[in-house]
């Protein structure tokens, strides 16, 4: 080839013209620029394609697709059910149904002025309806008597006169005219043919389902699940709850009636929700947990419980998180402060965040749980706020070993602690010891200008009186009531201080690990003004400390976690509030840390400080007076001159059981019989003359002075009538009652 080449260059090749040098474009070949943009152009579209947006664009479209034929058959019944519902409401409307329901209930409950109301009311209400009617018709009937002849007119200028003849401003109305009537029958058939579409779409509307979150461009999923709470997904929620009544209620078209609608509260959501008919907030309690789970939150987050009625849902959900691991923080007074026991002291934060003042003065405490869940710092806390009011007088009994309350050693007027049988002893006589100093307070009351109901502030601050705070804590309680020897009597004891020592300042605080029937008497469980359960196995524990019926109201301790949830605490009676849930203030006593002893220093500082010392317990035994039967006598005597001894003996029971109860017959006469004097007979019946017993008590009062004087005096007497203490010195040598001389 190349020699044919040569052959032709050398002879036969002719030159037309310069030769340009150049390169071959050939255009199935790969072009480098283009190409670049179109990859980038695939590799945008490629990666939009794949982007999160539309990946659920893409499969809401096809899950909207396969929906489809679902879709349009409920879109069909939706509209048929709409219908329906407008027929209904229409015949509502027109029989007045809801009035002749009210009607019939006031009927039915004997209630004859609300249905005279109720039929009242539909009279006057079909008055107005028919009078509406005839102002509407008369309307119509002068708007066509005025518009008639303007028609008229215009129509014969129309027809006898052309346009061109018309006076310019007639001729302009008409064109006006022409122009209104073009739009008319342009838009006439638009709206013609549009109505019956808006009337599908209207009752597909008024017929569609109501399930809370039924949307069709919603997918079902739980993108929702942590988001905040409000009434929708509260709705939602309960509407998958598997409540039989409330699924008929949602399927009906019915819609919740939030009585307090959600709104932030603390650190969480709350609402209250009156439910519908055959729903009570205990059946919604017993599905807590599928409802937190409807909500997405964990059980203990979720707080349904009864509110002022059956029918009425209280409902608290915590932000998602926030009762994990958070305690409470300091205790407010760990390093300065104090405390007046008639305010309360601080004992944790609510569920809404807020500072529970524990109340100590007027209610008895019980505290439970599970062991190492923060019963004893719980009562300890509560103490130390004790330990801060100067007035206020401390006892404690630990029925183990366990140094949880050894720093408070300087401030207590009694302490105890240890797993022998003294220990159980002393507690017992603690308690009987209460009830003593129980009694001596009721009657120092009933002494008082105007006999205050309760110790105050004011009464407790008057030293001399001996109304301070006198607050009793037993730890492990529940060691003492099982004592083999003591439990009973303590028993006794603790539900008779329980059942009335709250009025006189004495405030009994037990703490124990098992709040059984068998540990803790059911008087205790049953009487405890303010019930504190740490995280507790079941509902028997649960119903023992919060009150029975707590755990059906959904008020359950049994959705702590024990460990996670150490220190925190469901309480009832501590506020209004029906429960709180309770992170618990810990002040540390343990691994070398100690902020207790430095409150009990600042505690002793401050009662010297207030002038007082630590008030002890000989105070108790050298001013508990002796029950004094004649004056007891005298005063359920009252006015009387005289009254039967039957009589007398039961209101000297309902005066102090304790003492006068067992009293028989003989028993009054050996007081009277003892100091001279004598029952009289009145016609075959037996009664106690009060002259008898004012000449008793003479003469008992100058035994005591005059006789023994070695006794160092009498105590004061209770009755308000009793004489002076002066007369004792008076008449040293005692003056020995005569009941002759005295005798009527
Ligand atoms: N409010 C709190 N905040 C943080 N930690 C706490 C709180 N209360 C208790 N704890 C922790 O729990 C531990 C056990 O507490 P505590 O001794 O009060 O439990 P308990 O229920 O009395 O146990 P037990 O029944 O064995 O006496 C404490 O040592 C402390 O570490």
């Amino acid at each position: 080839m190349t020699s044919d080449l040569e052959r032709a260059g050398s002879r036969d090749v002719e030159h037309v013209g310069p030769i340009l040098d150049g390169e071959l474009v050939d255009d199935t070949l790969p072009q480098p620029r283009r190409r670049t943009v179109r990859r980038r152009v695939g590799r945008w579209l490629r990666r939009a394609w794949q982007s999160a947006p539309v990946v659920r664009a893409r499969s809401l479209a096809a899950y909207r697709v396969r929906q489809a034929p679902r879709d349009v058959a409920r879109l069909v019944w939706f509209v048929a059910r709409g219908m329906w519902r407008w027929l209904l409401k229409f015949w509502q409307w027109a029989t007045y149904a809801d009035l002749r329901a009210d009607a019939r209930r006031a009927r039915l409950a004997g209630d004859a002025e609300a249905r005279r109301a109720a039929q009242e009311l539909i009279r006057s209400d079909a008055t107005a309806r028919w009078a509406k009617l005839g102002i509407a018709v008369r309307r119509f009937v002068i708007t066509v008597r005025v518009a008639a002849p303007v028609v008229a007119v215009l129509w014969a200028v129309a027809a006898f006169m052309e346009r061109a003849d018309m006076w310019t401003w007639l001729a302009e109305v008409y064109t006006g005219l022409d122009a209104a009537w073009s739009v008319l029958v342009f838009l006439g058939p638009v709206v013609l043919w549009a109505l019956p579409l808006v009337l599908v779409v209207a009752a597909a509307f008024e017929g569609r389902d109501r399930t809370p979150g039924a949307g069709w461009l919603v997918q079902p999923d739980r993108d929702d699940a942590d988001s905040w709470i409000d009434e929708r997904m509260i709705s939602r929620a309960l509407a998958h709850l598997g409540i039989a009544p409330l699924d008929k209620f949602y399927r009906d078209g019915g819609e919740l009636v939030y009585t307090v609608a959600a709104r932030k509260d603390g650190d969480g959501t709350a609402a209250q929700i009156r439910l519908p008919m055959g729903v009570t907030a205990d059946m919604v309690a017993a599905r807590r947990s599928r409802l937190a789970a409807n909500l997405g939150r964990a059980a203990l987050e979720t707080w349904p419980t009864k509110g002022s009625e059956d029918g009425i849902l209280d409902l608290w959900v915590a932000d998602k998180g926030v009762l994990g691991g958070r305690g409470a923080g300091d205790w407010p007074l760990v390093h300065d402060g104090q405390v007046d026991l008639f305010e309360g002291v601080p004992f944790g934060l609510s569920q809404r965040g807020l500072v529970i003042n524990a109340p100590l003065l007027g209610v008895n405490w019980l505290i439970g749980g599970r062991p190492g869940q923060g019963k004893s710092s719980a009562l300890r806390t509560l103490m130390l706020g004790a330990a801060l009011d100067p007035t206020a007088e401390l006892w404690v009994f630990v029925m183990g070993e366990s140094p949880d309350f050894a720093p408070f050693e300087p401030r207590l007027s009694r302490y105890r602690m240890g797993m022998d049988d003294t220990v159980a002893e002393a507690a017992t006589q603690a308690l009987a010891d209460l009830l003593t100093e129980m009694e001596r307070r009721g009657k120092t009351l009933g002494e008082q200008p105007g006999r205050p109901p309760k110790v105050s502030r004011k009464l407790a601050d008057k030293r001399a009186l001996g109304l301070h705070p006198l607050v009793c804590a037993i730890d492990e309680c529940h060691e003492l009531f099982q004592h083999p020897k003591f439990g009973k009597r303590a028993a006794e004891l603790a539900v008779r201080l329980i059942k009335r020592g709250r009025k006189y300042g004495v405030v009994l605080l037990l703490a124990t690990q098992s709040p059984t029937k068998d540990s803790i008497p059911r008087e205790i469980t049953r009487n405890i003004s303010c019930g504190v359960a740490f995280s507790v196995a079941d509902q028997v524990a649960n119903d023992g400390l919060l009150g029975s019926g707590r755990y059906a109201a959904g008020v359950r301790a049994t959705e702590l976690r024990i460990n996670t949830d150490r220190g925190t605490c469901v309480a009832v009676g501590i506020t209004d509030e029906v429960f709180e849930l309770v992170r618990t203030f810990y002040v540390p006593f343990e691994d070398g840390a100690d902020d207790v002893t430095p409150v009990i220093a600042r505690a002793m500082a401050s009662i010297e400080d207030a002038g007082r010392a630590v008030e002890t317990a000989e105070r108790i035994e050298i001013e508990a007076a002796p029950v004094d039967h004649l004056a007891d006598i005298a005063h359920v005597l009252g006015d009387e001159q005289r009254v039967r001894t039957q009589t007398v003996l039961t209101r000297l029971a309902e005066y102090n059981a304790d003492e006068y109860e067992p009293w028989a017959f003989a028993d009054l006469k050996a007081v009277l019989t003892d100091h001279g004097q004598r029952l009289r007979k009145v016609r075959g019946l037996m009664y106690v003359h009060a002259d008898d017993v004012a000449a008793a008590r003479r003469q008992a009062r100058g035994e005591a002075t005059g006789e023994a004087p070695e006794t160092g005096g009498v105590l004061p007497l209770a009755s308000p009538d009793q004489d002076p203490s002066v007369d004792q010195g008076k008449h040293p040598g005692g003056r020995r009652g005569n009941a002759t001389t005295e005798d009527p």
